[in-house]
């Protein structure tokens, strides 16, 4: 008898699951902490405000669930990706704020690696297309912008990390400085395909090779807690896996042809493609899914960096609703949006546009628009653009998908799930146990420790809550898609 004690650090909050050997999560707790938003676009969050935050979740996870710290077998983290931290190994302080995957302050380094003609070679190393996404530009902004730190680079002083080595380190008393391959993927540093850190990649962005961690298979050993960080015990650190992979193991879509969305902040879409990595030639990364016993699967992955959040936008910035729930109340109270689409290009687009200039922008407005209209067209545009990546991803593997797999917080709203179907024609499943992600780490964390001995023996724990039948007819289908491409195209067109 006993747990596994799983951290899943997501970019607006930090939360804590406690997982038996049945599957069960018998506990969760839940904290929050600051988004810091400096300048326009950048988004930065405290990395010990996040280190805090962790320490207090797990505390309440082990009182809610009434279970002593002794009953932890082991640890799982899982994490938000890309983000970027930099400390000092002298006295384990970061140096700046942890730069958040959809902060766009690098927007003038890739601009300038784009006009010096370096994706393609970008991409034949990382899979990766030259964004402010990822981790790598992140990384050289911190050694550009922050005083002194180029100095401290230069004599072997500064550490890096994504969240999950962050916190793999102060676990471990800043003893262990590691990731998995999965989130060393996300950096534009890695090589997938010698699954080492590129030295070239490290050279164009002047990065120290010291500053980089150890890279392992994601379920492996990251150390144990110094006793002092986990109420008195050593546990071991027994998995760390980027949290979109994750949720891709939890969904148990372990085989090519199985897709799983993440409807979060943002929305992943994720499909494994086995032990080779499949290159697309319209806008998917291909990444790492995770590496187990020095097996590696490669996954193609769309990117949507705009979901949740617009509906978080319809709460907070126009005051539209009262909660994210009430979407789909007023959504319900029309019939369509009455031609109304919302290209929420706040921070740029993703897959398959990869166009960073765009910002948002609504079309088809008349007098008679409402409220009603502007929710129901900011949910059909989360479905929108997660039809251009399905579409782009069966093109791209040549593999047709026959249900899609879904989780995150917005798959709760019905609206949503059973347009989602409707327009991609394509079934939609959503599971029992939504938080796929922690249960992915879990599961992740628990193959280390011996609590279960294979892949198979996890299939049986994914279990559907609901299935959504698509029910529109194409040439409805056809004709709103239709729209939606044009307003997408009118929107890259403004560049403010
Ligand atoms: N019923 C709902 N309808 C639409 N969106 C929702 C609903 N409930 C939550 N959301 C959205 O889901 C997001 C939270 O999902 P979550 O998976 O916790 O995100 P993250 O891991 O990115 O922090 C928020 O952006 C919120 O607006
Ligand atoms: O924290 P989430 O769930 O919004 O996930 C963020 C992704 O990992 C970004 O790549």
């Amino acid at each position: 008898m006993g747990y596994i004690l799983t951290i899943d650090q997501g970019t607006t909050s930090t939360r804590a699951f406690l997982v038996n050997q049945a599957g069960e999560m018998v506990a969760k707790s839940q904290r929050e902490f600051e988004q810091i938003y400096q300048e326009p676009g950048w988004v930065e969050h405290d990395a010990n405000e996040i280190w805090t935050s962790v320490l207090g979740a797990m505390a309440e996870v082990l009182r809610k669930g009434d279970i002593d710290a002794s009953m932890v077998k082991g640890i799982g983290i899982t994490n938000q990706r890309e983000t970027a931290v930099v400390w000092d190994r002298d006295n384990g302080k970061p140096i700046y704020k942890a730069i958040v995957w959809q902060s766009r302050q690098t927007e003038g380094i890739c601009q300038q690696l784009r006009a010096d003609g370096y994706q393609s070679f970008i991409k034949s190393r990382t899979g990766l297309l030259i964004d402010p996404y990822f981790s790598s530009t992140k990384v050289k902004w911190i050694l550009d912008h922050v005083d002194g730190a180029r100095a401290l680079a230069d004599q072997g002083r500064l550490m890096f990390g994504t969240i999950d080595t962050w916190l793999i380190y102060k676990l471990t008393g800043g003893k262990v400085h590691k990731t998995d391959v999965s989130n060393a993927s996300r950096t534009m540093l890695f090589n997938i395909h010698t699954l080492t850190w590129d030295e070239e990649l490290l050279d164009l962005f002047t990065i120290p090779k010291d500053m980089m961690p150890e890279v392992g298979d994601t379920s492996g050993d990251f150390g144990t807690t110094v006793s002092h960080h986990f109420f008195g015990y050593q546990v071991p650190i027994a998995s760390a896996c980027g949290d979109q992979q994750a949720a891709l193991f939890g969904q148990a879509c372990y085989e090519k042809g199985m897709v799983k969305n993440t409807y979060g902040t943002g929305c992943f879409m994720l499909m494994p493609t086995g032990d080779a990595p499949v290159q697309s030639d319209h806008g998917l990364l291909t990444t790492i899914a995770w590496r187990l016993n020095g097996k590696v699967t490669y996954a193609l992955e769309g990117s949507i960096f705009v979901a949740g959040s617009a509906v978080q936008w319809l709460r907070d910035g126009l005051r539209m609703i009262t909660t994210s729930s009430d979407s789909e109340l007023y959504a319900t109270k029309v019939d369509s949006t009455d031609g109304v689409y919302l290209v929420p290009a706040f921070v740029g687009l993703g897959t398959p546009y990869w166009d960073s200039d765009a910002r948002g922008a609504m079309f088809g407005l008349t007098r008679g628009t409402t409220k009603e209209h502007v929710v129901r067209a900011t949910l059909e545009a989360i479905c929108y653009q997660t039809k251009d990546v399905l579409d782009t991803m069966v093109k791209d593997s040549g593999i047709d998908v026959k249900t899609l797999r879904v989780d995150g917080g917005a798959v709760k709203n019905n609206f949503l799930m059973q347009f989602q179907s409707d327009l991609l024609n394509v079934p939609v499943e959503r599971p029992y146990f939504n938080e796929t992600t922690a249960l992915g780490a879990s599961f992740l964390a628990g193959l280390q420790i011996g609590f279960w001995d294979s892949q198979d023996a996890l299939l049986n724990h994914w279990q559907k809550d609901h299935q959504f039948i698509p029910e529109m007819e194409n040439t409805t289908r056809n004709h709103l898609y239709r729209g939606w491409k044009k307003a997408v195209e009118a929107t890259r067109v403004f560049k403010p």
